[in-house]
């Protein structure tokens, strides 16, 4: 019997973030607040819920009349009332099932619209750091896939478990009128559907789990795969790629062969307990009958009172499957819902002024990424003032970026604090305190729209004239009227369909745009060939000039500009100064320097090359 409830072979350990289990009741608690706009709906709906089984009693009740009124004594006098009686249920009941159904699947779609959306809200408040831990194809498994598995928990569910509980107790009721001794016989059987049903339900619900969880792993494999398809087919990784997601995808079908087996082997085993139940109902009818307990008519709408019977019994059994597997759905999606933005605006910020003055001050800080055990930042403390340019080098893993998320509040430090004009970026409201910045990275972040769409991701209501002159000042407006459809031009997924100097001057447009009083340059110029990188570094000067600009770079045109440079050395700063007293200290810094410009004595006076890069 193991066979059968096997889970599938292989693991999705590290792909998936595996949710915890939840009871079914407590999966329900917590979506049914989601529900409350549809509620009156949902009221109504049960209530066509209602009269539908009533119709379809009150039909079957016409059979009996027609054999045992019409047919057995031959009096076809009655007969157009009864055919007229069927005629006005069946029209009656065709339009309630119509807009039942319609109903039904309308509330559903809608509460579905809700939740996702819910949902990928609620991933928009979450920080960086949950970015940075998850794949982002099983996230997106569970905003597309699971998210639809739990309507029909909180609604269809609803709907449907009080259809058949109503049908049930209809049924039930008027095979005890018809006749109570084949009633009781027939009802014999009820307890052991029960009882296959609640063996099964356990089973599927394991399958259902390993299905969601294997799906999750294969858009996570796909996505990262196909993401990075240049780097896989420049090094001729094609195999071992189909082989990793071959291997994810082999799960699923192991997963769904394995749900299958167990959903397959339900339906028989209640046949064959059907088949058998109805054999001895006739037996015993055929007994009542002949003792003139019952009629013909009466025996033979017994029957089919006892067919619709069990439907809704199996659909209650399967039901409780159809819920079980909803769960494992309704789990993920509770995982993703509980997590915790790792920064919070306040509750009550401290105002800004629309535009800030844009000190910034970083003091004494340090810093962990959470879930590491090492500082990457120590004690750093340094002042980036209005109109200046402050330059952060070192070497590679030193701790830069970390300390423009810190500016960014993408995190908060672990000790010390990073001020914004003597404010704690904590005390203020995140999106005030990021309206103050712009950003130009060395990898440009493009969204899938037009290049006029990429440039006003800056500043939503500039206007048209606005545009222009951003792009102008970035040196991109030559090259964006010489594309096919101007600004109309789409940029392709992340920008692919430009290069990375053009790129960078959209993300420069973008960032003289916005306008905003301070400006993180992440090496701007690093993923630029030394033609490209020199052809930004006017519109970038252009950029920087009257903001608090903080620098990353290995580009020592502007870094040796900077009114101070500070030296990173793994998560310490260990120099500042300018890049004449950097050299003239003759430490971390010349030594960079020097790397790259062997021929040149580090000292005050040795001028950098113009397209001079340190080291990384
Ligand atoms: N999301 C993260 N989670 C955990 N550790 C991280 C994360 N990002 C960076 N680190 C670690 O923090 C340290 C500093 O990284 P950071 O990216 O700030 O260096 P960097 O000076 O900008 O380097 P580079 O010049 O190569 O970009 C590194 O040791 C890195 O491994």
């Amino acid at each position: 019997m193991n066979w059968l409830f096997r889970p599938a072979e292989g693991d999705t350990e590290g792909l998936v973030e595996h949710a915890p289990t939840m009871r079914v009741r407590a999966v329900f608690r917590r979506f049914w607040p989601d529900a409350r706009p549809f509620r009156g709906w949902l009221l109504l709906s049960l209530l066509l819920v209602l009269i539908a089984p009533m119709l379809d009693t009150a039909a079957i009740w016409l059979f009996k009349v027609l054999i045992d009124d019409v047919l057995t004594p031959r009096n076809f006098a009655a007969f157009p009332a009864v055919a007229a009686a069927y005629a006005a249920i069946t029209l009656v009941s065709g339009a309630i099932d119509f807009s039942g159904q319609y109903l039904t699947v309308w509330i559903g779609e809608n509460f579905l619209n809700v939740l996702r959306t819910k949902v990928f809200a609620h991933l928009h408040t979450l920080s960086i750091g949950f970015f940075d831990r998850r794949r982002i194809g099983d996230t997106l498994s569970r905003l597309t896939g699971d998210v639809g598995a739990i309507e029909s928990l909180v609604l269809s569910g609803v709907a449907q478990t009080f259809s058949s509980l109503v049908k049930v107790l209809l049924f039930t009721g008027v095979l005890f009128y018809l006749d109570w001794l084949l009633a009781l016989v027939s009802l014999v059987a009820v307890p052991m559907f029960w009882l296959i049903a609640r063996f099964f339900a356990q089973r599927i619900k394991l399958a259902s789990r390993e299905v969601r969880g294997r799906s999750g792993s294969i858009s996570t494999v796909a996505e990262e795969s196909l993401g990075n398809a240049p780097l896989i087919q420049a090094y001729g990784r094609e195999s071992a790629e189909v082989e990793r997601f071959a291997k994810q995808s082999r799960g699923n079908v192991a997963a769904e062969l394995s749900a299958a087996r167990v959903g397959a082997l339900f339906s028989p085993l209640v046949d064959l307990l059907e088949v058998f139940g109805v054999m001895v109902i006739l037996g015993v009818g055929i007994f009542e009958l002949s003792a003139d307990r019952i009629s013909l008519g009466g025996l033979l709408v017994f029957l089919v009172y006892l067919s619709q019977l069990y439907t809704p019994v199996r659909s209650l059994g399967q039901l409780s499957n159809t819920v079980f597997s909803a769960a494992a759905s309704a789990e993920r999606i509770i995982e993703l819902l509980d997590q915790r933005p790792l920064v919070q605006s306040p509750a009550h910020p401290i105002p800004l002024p629309r535009r800030a003055t844009g000190r910034l001050e970083v003091d004494r800080v340090s810093f962990r990424y959470p879930g590491t055990v090492t500082d990457v930042l120590h004690g750093v403390s340094f002042c980036a003032l209005p109109g200046q340019t402050t330059a952060v080098v070192g070497a590679s893993g030193a701790g830069k970026s970390t300390l423009t998320k810190l500016l960014l509040r993408f995190y908060d430090p672990s000790h010390g604090r990073v001020l914004l004009d003597g404010i704690d970026l904590r005390a203020l409201d995140m999106t005030a305190l990021r309206a103050n910045i712009a950003i130009v990275l060395q990898e440009t972040l493009l969204l899938d729209g037009t290049i006029a769409d990429n440039i006003l991701a800056g500043r939503a209501d500039a206007t048209r004239n606005q545009l222009v002159e951003a792009a102008e000042a970035a040196d991109a407006h030559e090259f964006i009227q010489r594309l096919p459809e101007g600004y109309e031009t789409r940029v392709g997924q992340r920008g692919r369909l430009l290069s990375g100097g053009q790129r960078q001057r959209i993300a420069i447009a973008r960032a003289m745009i916005r306008d905003a009083p301070i400006l993180l340059l992440d090496e701007p110029t690093t993923s630029l060939d030394a033609d490209a990188a020199e052809r930004i570094l006017s519109p970038l000067r252009r950029l920087m000039a009257g903001r608090t600009t903080v620098v990353i770079s290995h580009n020592l045109l502007t870094v040796q500009d900077a009114q101070q440079i500070i030296y990173l050395d793994r998560g310490s700063i260990t120099e500042a100064g300018t890049h004449h007293e950097l050299l003239t200290n003759n430490s971390g810094y010349a030594h960079l320097y020097r790397l790259h410009h062997p021929e040149r004595p580090a000292g005050p006076g040795a001028p950098a090359q113009p397209d001079g890069q340190l080291p990384n």
